[in-house]
């Protein structure tokens, strides 16, 4: 028998827009231990969380604080503080560390012109408010500090002293005017002296969704002197970022990326050559303390001041790898690994580490053990590190919820946010035991969320058959996620919407996902497929795929969707594959290579050719790279793998394609640019196979801006339904 699928475009919008309430954490900051009158200790906790506003057409950004009572080893009470507040115009924001200040980057119009202001706040007063842009020293304050798992360059970090604050801005530009303009008077009275350089001059940027980002600056303000300075004495080829100060206030402590000979994309890519520097403030002197020819990230100081911990990769090849846990001894001067890279996952089933962030604080209060959440097979689990051995424990493996993410942890309290597929996230805490300790982490809850009821989730593994096993990568495993309505008839046959993760490197861990909570609502079942080649499975699942996208990503999702099929559970006649980026590469060559299997396709901003993408990509090693090439920076491809990389590509079976499909383009997308879908788009018009394009200005790859997503949703799966019935 057939299921009733909610087909009513006003019902699937409530639907929608009922599950889109429920907000998403961002960061938590735990304040200083303050002892009560009564002796009892406390500490508070401040949280942003984000929410998307469909009547305002923009995510909301507000904070809600919460207070802990607590006898340094656990919670003895604990609740909010007070209701939630929005903020607006905050670009970035921080309490200094013993708690008594806050300093504010602010964005405000004043007669109606954007400006950038730097607040310092101390009790119930606005001490300062420098004009940042009045002052002309640098350009925008970077803003992607903000939410720390988006982190690339941006900080905002007080001195250990509480005197200075140091955070990254776009670097000074020459004003862009024409060479004739009046106010060039000062140009044309002194002509070697240029005070332009023109109006149209070309500035590098750092690829998608870092379209403003340039050269970034490392810039301090003196808070008692009143005095804003942009340091120099940094290499001329490199870009300062995650920044901190050192030990002592002696000078900063940062990763600078090589941008030379040209900048590559940086978002999801964290295999970008880059070291670890420090900056002396006494001598002047820069230095560079890791070995200049790996990817470095996430550099955090120990609360004793005596190591910093780093993640590290190698620079090029997939572009997500298994990162190294190392650690930099500030006074021996030496560099040990913590936690190697893992090739096959071992007895202990710890599959290696596959974090580019880590949380804004990751060391327990002895210094003795890092705490991290990171992607484990098809789960997020939190984990902790012994840096004497390098053992590694899981403070969450035996839980049934799916996703752990480490928000913050201070004075061993760490801040967690929680969420499955059928439950939104929900904000917990909990006191890390002792090193020696063999109990569990008592977790209390400070903010609940509801459990949908009415979904269900599993996880399945599969081997894949014999005839796809990869030779040089033989008997890896894969899995995929299975999230359906929970009470169904036995008769009744679901819909099925397939959806392999883009990346490919990447992975979708058992966490709330709004598009699935809301189909499955709707009566769909939904598999989400982490083939061979996604991440936290080990590296050698990683290297499997390179040189065969297209093939061995494909056959998993395929063979992963038949077994599903054989359970008798799904409707197989209405079976639909949707995808965003390599998920939609891979969604367009599954409709090529299985004509008429799928009876809907939706893909958002595919990759359709990568022979033609890696002229105008921001990462155009990535199309190298998963072709199973070398990339190098002076080298064009060769006619052999211009060949290779268009016949792995979709195009290549546009000839075979029976299914009706939705593009869902952004306008501004430099990661897969919008030509590709065109590229598709017209050669599907050409055999007359139903397509449509749905077109977003504004928008770039991620086409997450809340009208796109939703439009983008409500298109989905009304044209999902309507070629079901065909
Ligand atoms: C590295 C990278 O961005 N690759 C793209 C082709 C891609 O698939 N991106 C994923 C992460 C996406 O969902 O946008």
């Amino acid at each position: 028998m057939d299921s009733k699928v909610m087909s009513s475009p006003g019902e699937i919008a409530r639907v929608y827009k009922e599950l889109s309430l429920y907000p998403s954490l961002s960061r938590a900051d735990v304040g200083p231990v303050i002892t009560s009158q009564y002796g009892g200790k406390y500490s508070n906790i401040y949280t942003e969380w984000s929410q998307r506003d469909l009547e305002r057409n923009e995510n909301v950004k507000f904070c809600r604080q919460y207070i802990v009572f607590h006898d340094d080893k656990s919670v003895v009470y604990s609740g909010a503080s007070g209701n939630c507040t929005e903020i607006k115009g905050e670009v970035l924001s921080k309490d200094s560390p013993s708690g008594d200040m806050k300093a504010v980057v602010r964005e405000s119009s004043v007669k109606g012109e954007d400006k950038q202001f730097l607040e310092v706040w101390s009790k119930n007063i606005k001490m300062k408010s420098i004009n940042l842009s009045a002052l002309k020293k640098h350009g925008k304050v970077y803003d992607d500090a903000s939410c720390y798992y988006l982190t690339l360059f941006g900080c905002l970090v007080w001195s250990h002293s509480e005197t200075h604050l140091l955070y990254v801005a776009e670097k000074k530009r020459p004003k862009a005017e024409s060479f004739f303009q009046a106010s060039n008077a000062e140009q044309q009275a002194n002509p070697n002296n240029p005070a332009t350089e023109g109006q149209f001059v070309f500035h590098e940027d750092w690829g998608e969704a870092l379209g403003d980002k340039s050269c970034p600056v490392l810039c301090i303000l003196d808070i008692e002197g009143d005095f804003v300075s942009v340091l120099d004495g940094l290499p001329d080829d490199i870009s300062p970022g995650q920044a901190f100060w050192a030990p002592g206030d002696t000078g900063v402590v940062f990763i600078g990326w090589w941008h030379e000979p040209f900048r590559l994309g940086l978002k999801y890519c964290p295999n970008r050559r880059s070291a670890l520097f420090y900056m002396d403030l006494t001598g002047g002197k820069c230095e560079q303390l890791s070995s200049g020819k790996t990817s470095v990230c996430s550099p955090r100081l120990s609360p004793d001041q005596c190591r910093i911990a780093y993640l590290e990769c190698s620079v090029y090849g997939p572009h997500m790898q298994c990162s190294k846990l190392c650690m930099y001894d500030w006074y021996t001067k030496k560099t040990s690994v913590v936690v190697d890279v893992i090739k096959r996952p071992g007895k202990d089933g710890f599959t290696g580490i596959y974090s580019s962030q880590l949380s804004p604080q990751c060391w327990s209060a002895d210094s003795q053990r890092i705490i991290f959440a990171c992607p484990q097979r098809s789960r997020k689990d939190l984990l902790m590190v012994d840096i004497n051995t390098g053992s590694i424990n899981s403070l969450t493996a035996k839980s049934d919820i799916g996703s752990w993410c480490l928000l913050n942890i201070e004075r061993d309290l760490m801040v967690v946010s929680c969420s499955s597929p059928n439950c939104p996230p929900s904000l917990w805490v909990g006191f890390l035991p002792g090193i020696d300790s063999q109990e569990n982490v008592d977790w209390v809850t400070l903010e609940d969320s509801e459990k949908l009821q009415d979904v269900d989730w599993q996880i399945l593994t599969f081997t894949p058959p014999s005839e796809d096993d990869n030779s040089q990568y033989s008997n890896l495993e894969f899995d995929a996620l299975l999230i359906k309505p929970k009470e169904v008839k036995d008769e009744v046959k679901l819909p099925l919407i397939v959806t392999p993760h883009g990346g490919p490197h990447s992975v979708i861990v058992a966490e709330w996902l709004l598009s699935s909570a809301v189909l499955c609502r709707m009566g769909f079942a939904v598999l989400l497929v982490n083939y061979r080649g996604s991440i936290g499975y080990g590296e050698d699942s990683i290297y499997s795929l390179l040189g065969n996208v297209g093939t061995q990503d494909v056959k998993d999702v395929q063979f992963a969707v038949e077994s599903v099929l054989k359970s008798g559970s799904i409707d197989e006649q209405k079976v639909a594959v949707s995808g965003g980026s390599h998920g939609g590469f891979l969604a367009c060559h599954l409709i090529g290579q299985y004509p008429g299997f799928y009876k809907a396709c939706v893909a958002r901003n595919p990759v359709i050719n990568m022979a033609s993408m890696i002229g105008s990509t921001d990462i155009p090693d990535w199309c190298m790279v998963e072709a199973g090439f070398v990339f190098n920076t002076d080298c064009l491809p060769d006619a052999a793998e211009w060949e290779k990389m268009l016949n792995i590509s979709p195009i290549k079976y546009v000839s075979q394609v029976k299914t009706p499909v939705l593009l869902t383009i952004g306008e501004d997308d430099k990661r897969v640019p919008n030509k590709q879908g065109i590229e598709y788009y017209k050669a599907l018009k050409a055999r007359q196979i139903p397509v449509r394009l749905l077109w977003y200005p504004g928008n770039n790859h991620s086409l997450s801006k809340v009208d796109a997503e939703s439009d983008g949703f409500m298109n989905m799966v009304l044209w999902m339904i309507q070629h079901f019935s065909d």
